[in-house]
């Protein structure tokens, strides 16, 4: 049995990132709606201006800014109405010096005008006049031609993963069809003889398959396309052409169980021999999901996560969802986090990052970070908890009153 190479989690990711993105996804053309969480394959380059024309942002009037100085609650500066624009039509008045032309928050912007003065700072005094009661600068309360966007500017890049915005902003310009990748697709193989299936009674000494279920819903939520391929029992030949046949329809590979030092604990030789360049890594200095081994081979990743469920659900979480959802582990979206304030002193060992499940209470000076009871075997400490909180590698732990990041589930 080859001994335990334990890198960081650092190193660890290091790792990973020199063969991600992995090679071979196809591209696909789809409609704007269909394409949301999808990564584009190519640029979108802006053909159009947004706004098409120079819009009012508020309802009032269009004006010289200039006509406008010294204007006084007590002074009002008179300007002359010399006509209105209708929504969705353009001005056909322009506005000459002395003058204003009534707009509302959205209409085109007649030519002459530099400004709108809202009508909250206007009275009209006669039929045609309008009194203005606060200057305005050049620019207030419009938006010029092509401020949102530019026709030509690159609005997107390729690898970017669409938002809604994305996709607001897309249909502005009147881009209906993107290129995009088709989503990462993520088999699942759980090991073990003990493991039967949720729908089936376990015998004395066995247990329903968890992991399946929750790194299922952890890569369906990164926005990866997941096939389960079962339970595999602790049978070499039968491991091997499961994983095989996970390899030949997906890009990662993702077991569960048997990654340990234990004498039945297959996955590191089926990992080892699947190809190359090979194993990249067998053990993480983090608790829990130390035993995490990972390889490569081709253009295929497997990883080998820990048994207990909440350890292989931490380690998604630190090494996999990064890479699905982001692309790589240094997207500030990927870290974004609540601060609450440890309720109790958490200890751990230094040399290793320590992820600890918390919930998170309202306490009576804010957010209170609390520690979750029970062990990596536990999957209920999950289902109490919030989010997870590290002690880093070389702390001896967290004293209560901390300050602290909870990354939320
Ligand atoms: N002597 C040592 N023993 C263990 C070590 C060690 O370093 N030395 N590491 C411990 C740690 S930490 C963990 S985590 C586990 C990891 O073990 P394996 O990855 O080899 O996994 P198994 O032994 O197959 O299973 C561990 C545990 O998890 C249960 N399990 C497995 N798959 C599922 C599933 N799909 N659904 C629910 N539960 C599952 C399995 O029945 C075991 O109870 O090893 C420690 N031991
Ligand atoms: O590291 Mo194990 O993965 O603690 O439970």
């Amino acid at each position: 049995m080859e001994l335990f190479r334990v890198v960081t989690l650092a190193e660890a990711r290091q790792l990973l990132s020199r063969y991600w993105p992995l090679k071979g996804r196809r591209k696909e053309v789809l409609p704007l709606l269909a394409a949301l969480g999808r990564e584009l394959a190519r640029p979108v380059t802006a053909q159009d201006d947004i706004p098409g024309f120079t819009r009012a942002t508020m309802d009032g009037y269009a004006v010289r800014a200039e006509d406008t100085f010294g204007a006084a609650e007590g002074e009002p500066v008179i300007l002359q109405l010399v006509g209105e624009v209708p929504m969705g039509q353009p001005a056909t008045v322009a506005v000459g010096p002395g003058q204003a032309v009534s707009v509302a928050t959205g209409s085109m912007i007649p030519e002459g005008a530099d400004a709108v003065v809202m009508v909250e700072n206007t009275e009209i005094i006669s039929g045609d006049r309008v009194a203005v009661f606060k200057p305005v600068a050049p620019g207030q309360d419009l938006v010029r031609r092509g401020a949102d966007a530019r026709a030509g500017a690159c609005i997107l890049p390729a690898g970017h993963i669409l938002r809604p915005q994305d996709l607001g902003i897309l249909a502005g310009l009147g881009v209906t069809r993107v290129t995009v990748y088709e989503p990462w697709r993520v088999g699942i193989l759980a090991t073990g003889n003990e493991i039967v299936p949720p729908d089936e009674e376990p015998a004395p000494g066995q247990v329903r398959d968890i992991n399946s279920y929750t790194l299922a819903g952890l890569a369906g939520r990164s926005g990866a396309a997941v096939t389960l391929y079962g339970i595999a029992p602790d049978d070499l030949e039968t491991l091997v052409t499961r994983v095989k046949q996970a390899m030949a329809e997906n890009h990662l590979v993702l077991l569960s169980g048997g990654s340990s030092v234990g004498t039945r604990d297959l996955t590191v030789r089926v990992l080892a021999g699947l190809g190359q360049p090979g194993i990249l890594f067998h053990g993480v200095a983090v608790r829990p999901g130390k035993p995490t081994v990972a390889t490569v081979a081709g253009d295929r990743m497997i990883i080998g996560l820990p048994g207990h469920p909440v350890s292989a659900m931490v380690v998604f979480r630190i090494l996999i969802e990064p890479l699905l959802k982001y692309g790589g582990y240094d997207h500030p979206s990927g870290r974004a986090a609540v601060t609450a304030r440890l309720s109790r002193t958490v200890t751990s060992i230094p040399g290793r990052e320590d992820y600890i499940r918390v919930r998170l209470e309202e306490g009576p000076e804010g957010l209170l970070a609390v520690p979750v009871p029970g062990g990596s075997s536990m999957i209920s400490s999950m289902v109490w908890a919030d989010g997870l909180i590290v002690v880093p590698l070389e702390e001896e732990g967290l004293e209560a009153g901390t300050l602290v990041e909870v990354h939320l589930f």
